[in-house]
């Protein structure tokens, strides 16, 4: 039986299926968290399966962990790996120049860690993911249950005099309970509207105590393959130039809306 995906859901799957392709045998993999990654897991699970393809897997999450290992994809840790030749994970929102908002599924601090633990990092997502200034999707912060309130304020006063739109913030729930990290923390959700300096919002949230890390990830990816509804992807690599058309100001070589 084949289930009907939505155009979002056909998007996210033609991103991962071409990113599927970028593996290659004997590569040491890192495994997104999310959606869009989990279409990616299920295409490298067939790929092991149908063509002997060999991999060592690090998952970002206990999620992604459990779903390669019922693939059949043999996961490692990432000190078993030592470093990784590519990681492929999903985003909540990517900028012109490739900085991200991620941690919608509160995976982040595995995920920047994977990821800069990588000599390529490759980014899947749908054509809705791609926005002209990140802050829209409310910023994922993963702090330490210890101080919660404490931390909550100080992550308040940061945002004082920095170039946001919002300063609203939510501790993230799971049901009534607070949610819980594979790290055993918290997150925060910053509502920001938009973000004016992500590289610094970023520096100033982590330079908190309590605050563990943030879903910034800037300077991290070097590739994104952009999913459309109707079944097409595109790459796009950072690597041509941050700023590779005159007059404009991101990798997509157009003006974003
Ligand atoms: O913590 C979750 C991750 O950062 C995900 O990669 C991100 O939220 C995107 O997820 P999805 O592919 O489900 O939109």
């Amino acid at each position: 039986m084949t289930a009907t995906l939505s155009p979002s859901d056909i998007a996210k799957r033609a991103s991962a299926l071409r990113a599927a392709e970028m593996v290659e045998d004997g590569m040491k993999v890192g495994l997104g968290t999310g959606s869009t990654a989990a279409f990616l897991v299920r295409r490298l699970g067939e790929r092991v399966r149908g063509e002997g393809l060999r991999i060592a897997a690090v998952p970002t999450s206990s999620g992604t962990a459990a779903l390669a290992r019922a693939e059949g994809i043999a996961v490692v840790t990432l000190d078993e790996a030592g470093w990784l030749d590519l990681t492929i994970d999903g985003a909540d929102e990517v900028d012109g120049q490739l900085s991200l908002i991620k941690g919608g599924g509160g995976a982040l601090l595995w995920e920047k860690v994977v990821a800069t633990a990588s000599d390529r990092v490759v980014i899947i997502a749908d054509e809705g993911k791609r926005v002209a200034a990140l802050g829209r999707f409310p910023l994922p912060v993963e702090v330490i249950p210890f101080g919660l309130r404490a931390t909550m304020r100080l992550i308040g006063e940061a945002l004082v005099g920095l170039d946001v739109e919002g300063r609203d913030m939510a501790l993230r729930k799971a049901g009534d309970a607070p949610f819980v990290t594979d790290e055993g923390n918290r997150i925060v959700d910053l509502r920001l509207g938009r973000i004016g300096d992500p590289r610094r919002l970023g520096l100033e949230l982590n330079r908190i105590p309590g605050v563990v890390e943030n879903g910034l990830f800037t300077d991290i990816a070097d590739t994104l393959v952009l999913g459309a509804a109707d079944g097409s992807a595109r790459v796009v690599d950072i690597a041509q130039g941050r700023f590779p058309f005159a007059g404009q100001d991101n990798v997509f070589g157009e003006v974003l809306g």
